[in-house]
């Protein structure tokens, strides 16, 4: 089913994966809604759906349609990525079939967690997922998540593919970073939100970020300047935020960050079993850079 555009789709520039709000035992749409045109006027490229910000382990399919229609509907024009995970590949490919009709900018895919294929079996993975997928597919290659680790020269074969577009990268290893972006035929995005400088100055074209959440202007701006090669200006706006996102990543995410956007009267700090609430430590530590978070 996929569709190969005759232009290959940019993911470059801040895309930010959107938390899922709560209200009790439901998703909050009147948060989720307001959030999202939050973030719209901020100059980012677009927003994930579903990903592992948006507890989409803890979503049903139509708790996960329904937030996308939500997202969809706040802001027509800002595009999409919807995020994808699972283990059984024959319901991955129907969850993939479902989402046809939905107009995405892409398919944010990790490998099939717990089980551990060979290198051969997670090629498998992908490129069925990628013939089924009507969008093009971003590898979410995060080892210490899913227990799969994607080796380069696998990357690089996936690559290859023409409706594989680009890496989320939380892979942990540099070399492979400088190489897949050294290639050039994957975009790498960074997905360790640390990592975002780096990344982008050694030539990835943007993020997938959590901490985008807050200081979302900064963000898209330490971007662009990377892209233009002005780093000096780009790291006097980029260091003032490490500490933001320490704090953010001090505990599971995205715990920290629902606190944040608690405090600041965007939703409840509510997230949904087996992930908890940020600590008391983490909300004090919050309310002492208060003034910075937005
Ligand atoms: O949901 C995401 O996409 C992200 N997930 C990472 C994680 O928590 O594993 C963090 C990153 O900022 C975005």
């Amino acid at each position: 089913m996929s569709i190969i555009s005759p232009t290959p789709p940019d993911f470059s520039g801040l895309w930010v994966p959107l938390v899922t709000p709560f209200n009790g035992d439901a998703v909050d749409h009147a948060a989720l809604r307001a959030l999202v045109q939050r973030l719209a006027p901020e100059g980012i490229a677009g927003t994930v759906v579903c990903g592992s910000t948006g507890e989409a382990a803890a979503l049903d399919e139509d708790e996960q349609l329904a937030a996308l229609a939500t997202v969809t509907e706040a802001a027509p024009d800002l595009p999409r990525i919807m995020g994808i995970s699972g283990y059984h590949l024959g319901q991955t490919l129907a969850w993939v079939r479902r989402l046809h009709r939905e107009p995405l900018a892409g398919l944010l895919v990790p490998p099939p967690h717990y089980i551990r294929p060979s290198q051969q079996g997670l090629t498998a993975w992908f490129t069925a997922i990628a013939e089924a997928s009507a969008a093009p597919v971003l590898i979410y290659d995060i080892p210490y998540r899913t227990g799969a680790t994607l080796e380069r020269e696998t990357l690089l074969a996936l690559a290859a593919h023409p409706n594989i577009a680009a890496v989320k990268d939380c892979g942990g290893d540099a070399d492979k970073t400088r190489a897949l972006i050294a290639d050039g035929r994957l975009q790498v995005l960074a997905g360790e939100d640390a990592q975002i400088f780096s990344t982008v100055a050694e030539g990835g074209v943007g993020a997938i970020a959590a901490s985008g959440h807050l200081q979302t202007a900064r963000f898209v701006q330490v971007i662009r300047l990377l892209q233009e090669g002005r780093i000096a200006e780009a790291r006097a706006l980029w260091q003032p935020l490490l500490p933001l996102i320490e704090l953010m990543f001090a505990e599971p995410n995205p715990a920290p960050l629902k606190a944040a956007l608690a405090m600041q009267g965007l939703m409840n700090d509510a997230l949904r079993a087996p992930m908890t609430a940020a600590s008391e430590t983490v909300r004090d530590r919050l309310q002492a850079i208060r003034a910075h978070l937005a």
